[in-house]
């Protein structure tokens, strides 16, 4: 693939000499304001983009800048952004760099110094395009009670693979009914803590004046009530894993609480001045924003280092390629069987609803209609008005450009045709109106596996 540099510099004298400097290298394309670079970004999909943050309307600020660094990422997450400040603006090279830009540079401009800097964003681009597409090839996940076919989820779930041998505490954030408990309890299954106890606890879900004891547990008299001593969550998971869910819900006293206890590896029972060592390894999971939580001052910024060694991050169902269908297909199949009505299948227009629906209740949504309709199917075939769906499409300022939405569209047709036949190449390319060889060459095109036992329940 062609190397395309996109410069986006207002200083006509800046942008010749940054041209002179690697157009004989690289295809590159210059923008002297946001609107310009948004629209060649779109057209040319460059791999790196260097952007001035002086931009107009404010040349002399960074607002623009940090604005169409935003747009940038939000557009094409993947692009190696490399910020261009003044001398003495670390603050706002810093502020770029949190922001997800990938390196900065201070002017003046040194052509050597900048040359080593842009190569390497496209070095860094090429490596992770390598990744990606390994991690593509590779599908399929044997993570018990997961189901997932999409690079994403597939990309979580090796990460998870990697981390549970370890004891790093881990947080797991995602929108609701995304399967964060269920990834907490893969954490425990793959680890060397498996035939120990998972205690899980709710933080959201019990009373603030309870969760203390439930936690930490309580001596005998330390409250009217405590007739004999408990132990608590914490020492009842001894030698396992302890997960806190919504443990963004947690009230303030006790976040103080619960990060002496991650320093200190010990639990004060409440009633009790003699702390019980402990060894656990803590896994947390939250739907909630962290970081405004911490900004509002309603979470401890502290607690969420030492409960964050590794975050990961799950995606929203409708972010998943193709995993909404899979894992239908899969509840289907299991729900049907409980309830007594094998060979249930899923009509076209169900296929395509299931598709098309943006799930925001991810998961645990589906799992609710997907019962409702094997319930209420009239013959074998489940239709889009039993699971009570209808499609919805993805907002057009969220997408790069034509062609990312007619290759997103035609790789999402070819699942689907592949899904419907039974992934039977003969009978898939048919429906698709394609011939043979040319689906073949699609599929390679989009790495899409097309052998079914790839998918794994
Ligand atoms: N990839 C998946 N494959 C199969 N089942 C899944 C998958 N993800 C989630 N589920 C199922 O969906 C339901 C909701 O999952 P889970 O409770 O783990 O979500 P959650 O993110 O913890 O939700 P909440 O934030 O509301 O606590 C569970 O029954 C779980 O088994």
């Amino acid at each position: 693939m062609k190397k395309r540099l996109l410069i986006v510099e207002d200083d006509p004298g800046l942008q010749s000499q940054m041209r002179w400097c690697f157009s004989s290298d690289l295809d590159v394309d210059v923008a002297a304001d946001r609107a310009a670079a948004l629209a060649l970004l779109r057209r040319n999909e460059p791999q790196v983009v260097t952007l001035d943050l002086g931009l107009p309307p404010d040349p002399g600020g960074a607002s623009e800048g940090f604005a169409l660094l935003d747009d940038i990422l939000r557009l094409s997450p993947m692009v190696k952004v490399i910020v261009v400040t003044g001398r003495e603006d670390k603050e706002n090279a810093v502020k770029a760099i949190g922001m997800g830009a990938s390196d900065f540079y201070q002017k003046p401009l040194d052509p050597d110094i900048l040359s080593f800097v842009v190569n390497r964003a496209f070095r860094l681009a090429e490596l992770e395009r390598d990744n990606r597409e390994l991690t593509n090839r590779q599908n399929g996940t044997n993570i018990k009670g997961v189901v997932a076919a999409s690079p994403q989820m597939l990309s979580v779930c090796r990460t998870l693979e990697k981390v549970a041998p370890t004891d790093v505490t881990t947080l797991i954030v995602g929108e609701t009914g995304t399967g964060k408990e269920l990834l907490a309890r893969a954490l425990h299954d793959l680890s060397h803590r498996a035939d120990k106890p998972f205690a899980a606890i709710n933080c959201a879900a019990i009373p603030e004046n309870l969760l203390e004891s439930e936690l930490f547990g309580y001596e005998k008299g330390a409250f009217t009530g405590a007739t004999q001593s408990k132990k608590g969550k914490i020492e009842s998971a001894n030698g396992g894993t302890l997960f806190l869910d919504e443990i963004g819900d947690m009230p303030m006293a006790l976040q103080a609480k619960l990060l002496r206890f991650l320093q200190e590896r010990s639990v004060d029972r409440v009633g009790s001045v003699k702390p019980v060592p402990v060894d656990v390894r803590v896994v947390c999971a939250t739907h909630r924003n962290v970081a405004h939580l911490i900004s509002a001052g309603d979470f401890r910024e502290d607690l969420y280092y030492r409960i964050s060694e590794i975050t990961l991050e799950v995606p929203a169902l409708r972010e998943r390629q193709g995993d909404s269908i899979v894992i239908a297909r899969s509840l289907l199949q299991s729900l049907s069987r409980q309830m007594d009505r094998p060979s249930l299948s899923f009509s076209e227009d169900a296929v395509q609803a299931i598709s098309g629906y943006s799930w925001p209740g991810n998961v645990r949504e589906m799992i609710n209609k997907v019962k409702r309709a094997t319930i209420m199917a009239e013959g074998k075939r489940v239709t889009a008005a039993d699971l009570e769906l209808t499609c919805e499409g993805v907002p057009t300022e969220n997408q790069l450009n034509l062609r990312q939405v007619r290759e997103t569209a035609e790789r999402d047709a070819i699942i689907q045709a592949l899904q419907t036949t039974g992934y039977n190449m003969a009978q898939a390319s048919r429906l698709l109106g394609v011939t043979r060889p040319t689906l073949y060459n699609l599929t390679d095109k989009y790495r899409i596996d097309t052998s079914a036992e790839s998918v794994q329940a």
